[in-house]
């Protein structure tokens, strides 16, 4: 049903023109956690987000991404949703993907509640019929009410985030992309939330959560990837994974 195979992907961003920028330079060198490198001409600074990476996940796989800061686990995601190819190597993703990363990408602050639940649901994979078809599951979710008839700039933050969210988890993904389990909402909606993510996680037949959290990883995860400079250190099981780890940063 879902199958990811990586090849020795990797990904360079350009961060900026580095010409006569040397101390500029030497700080980024020494802050980010990316190889920071020139490319032929020197004329341009790339981070190599993502390091010849390579690994298969398959059905069940229940994958934890862990690092420190500017390790490449976003960058890595972003991959996985297909919003960066990879600038070198493969990467080949089958299955519907559905990433709480970016959750609002793709909104439009002018257009009203009703028509970004069409469009965030045809950026999720959904033909227009079925974009519709969720709306019912949105308007109750979300408890938005009259506010989906008017133009989302309207919203507050939190009610923004209502909705980005009640979208992102109508539709049940092949794939699952996380960054941390980040409660959404005030109190209440948090729980209705929580429980809405824990269905979401069962369901999938692949999930990929970051994070900063060893006991969020070992709750939802069977294995454990660690990230470095952008490169896969180590590949295993949760408690492997973590104490190596553990021990690498207690250095
Ligand atoms: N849009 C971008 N443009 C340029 N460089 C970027 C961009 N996004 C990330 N980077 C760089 O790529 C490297 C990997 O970043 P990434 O966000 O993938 O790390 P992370 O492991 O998710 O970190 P964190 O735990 O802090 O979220 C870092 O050096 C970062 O500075």
């Amino acid at each position: 049903m879902a199958h990811i195979v990586l090849d020795q992907a990797s990904v360079e961003l350009a961060v900026y023109n580095s010409r006569g920028r040397a101390l500029k330079s030497e700080i980024l060198r020494r802050t980010v956690g990316g190889g920071l490198q020139n490319d032929r001409d020197s004329s341009i600074q790339v981070v190599k987000a993502l390091n010849e990476v390579s690994f298969e996940a398959r059905d069940g796989d229940r994958i934890g991404l862990i690092g420190g800061n500017g390790a490449g686990k976003t960058t890595l995601l972003r991959v996985l949703s297909r919003v960066y190819p990879p600038t070198a190597g493969r990467a080949t993703v089958e299955g519907r993907v559905s990433s709480l990363i970016d959750l609002s990408m793709g909104m439009d602050t002018d257009a009203t509640g009703y028509d970004n639940i069409e469009m965030r649901g045809i950026m999720l994979g959904l033909d227009r019929k079925q974009a519709q078809a969720i709306i019912p599951d949105i308007e109750e979710f979300s408890e938005l009410g009259e506010f989906l008839s008017l133009p989302i700039r309207t919203y507050s933050s939190g009610m923004m985030l209502r909705l980005a969210f009640a979208v992102s988890t109508a539709v049940h993904p092949d794939i699952l992309i996380l960054d941390e389990i980040i409660g959404v909402g005030d109190a209440a909606f948090a729980a209705k939330a929580e429980k809405r993510l824990h269905s979401m996680i069962e369901k999938a037949s692949i999930m990929f959560l970051a994070s900063h959290d060893n006991k969020t990883i070992r709750r939802f995860c069977t294995r454990t990837l660690w990230m470095k400079s952008g490169r896969l250190v180590m590949d295993g099981t949760p408690d492997e994974v973590l104490s190596a780890y553990g021990e690498d940063i207690s250095r």
